[in-house]
């Protein structure tokens, strides 16, 4: 069973281990934050929380189109590293990928967040599981409640997780349907429901460059705080999956409360991030604990 402070007789220093790492790495990149947040996502997603998202090779998760932009492995790799030199074989890199999304969101001025831990490491990576589980920008609001409820969480838990777009950057094609530009070279809204002058922005950042990306957030983009909502209201959420957290009445009133008030953006969050962080956990023999994070044992 997963719980408070797994590692204190095996590895005491575990989690302090992690949060080092993450936080050194933040403050010399700080594009490393939204990175190690995006991947537990990813790694919960598909599989569950096993870290299956980290296996290297041919035909893995890590290989699939899906989640050709995922970045912060190297990060885990080091905590790992660190981790294995005072207590070899012992710590999970499923626990090490929650950790350090939890430290992330720390790191990046957001709220503390105890998580349990004893997560194990899953033995099956596999890049065909990725699409199927991983949401996509042009998805309606009942095709992301369903996925959510698929892995246990609620309408609650989609809008205040949604919320981790309040870091981090994207990259111009999860979002540039929603608009394009005239053969006079002036925007066309595709999307009404974005406001006209952001996507004009929006446009014009995209056409300096392809490969170009974006903040998530452009008001306080490296900040965790509570603007995310304030831009849904504004009508500037970058994706349409942001944006339809206001479009619909299920989920309006919750953008507007997390908009109004950070303190229970930040209660609401650790719960949901709990939750997000404990879907699909391996137990036992259905897991192991790897010796390196991109290669079962
Ligand atoms: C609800 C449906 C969601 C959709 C459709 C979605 C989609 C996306 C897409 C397309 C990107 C841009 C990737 C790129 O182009 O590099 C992105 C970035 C990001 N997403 Fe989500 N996401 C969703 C939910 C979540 C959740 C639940 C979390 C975490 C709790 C999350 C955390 C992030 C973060 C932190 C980034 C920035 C990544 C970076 O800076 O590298 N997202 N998301
Ligand atoms: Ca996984
Ligand atoms: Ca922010």
């Amino acid at each position: 069973d997963l719980s408070f402070n797994f590692y204190a007789g095996s590895c005491p220093v575990a989690e302090f281990l992690v949060r080092n790492t993450v936080r050194s790495a933040s403050s010399s990149d700080p594009t490393i934050p939204g990175k190690l947040l995006r991947l537990l996502f990813h790694d919960c997603f598909v599989q569950g929380c096993d870290a299956s998202v980290l296996i290297q090779g041919n035909g893995t998760e890590r290989s699939d189109p899906g989640n050709a932009s995922l970045g912060g492995f190297s990060v885990i790799e080091r905590a790992k590293n660190a981790i294995e030199v005072f207590c070899p074989a012992t710590v999970s890199c499923a626990d090490i990928v929650a950790l350090a999304a939890r430290d992330a969101v720390e790191a990046a001025g957001g709220p503390v967040v105890e998580i349990p831990t004893g997560r194990r490491d899953g033995k099956v990576s596999v890049a065909a599981d990725v699409r199927p589980n991983i949401i996509d920008t042009d998805f309606s609001l009942d095709k992301m409640i369903d996925a959510f409820s698929s892995k246990g969480l609620s309408i609650q838990d989609l809008v205040v997780l949604s919320g981790a777009h309040t870091i981090g950057a994207s990259h111009c094609n999860a979002f540039d349907g929603r608009f394009k530009r005239d053969s006079k070279g002036n925007l066309q809204l595709i999307d009404a429901s974005l406001d006209n002058s952001y996507a004009e922005t929006l446009m014009n950042q995209c056409s300096s460059s392809s490969s170009l990306t974006v903040s998530n957030d452009p008001e306080t983009s490296s900040r965790f705080d509570n603007q995310y909502y304030r831009n849904l209201e504004a009508h500037k959420g970058l994706f349409q999956t942001d944006s339809a957290l206001m479009e619909d009445d299920r989920t309006r009133k919750m953008v507007e409360d997390l908009a109004s008030d950070e303190e229970s953006f930040f209660e609401r969050w650790r719960e949901s991030f709990v939750k997000l962080s404990m879907v699909g956990v391996k137990f036992g023999e259905d897991g192991e604990v790897r010796r390196s994070c991109s290669s079962v044992n």
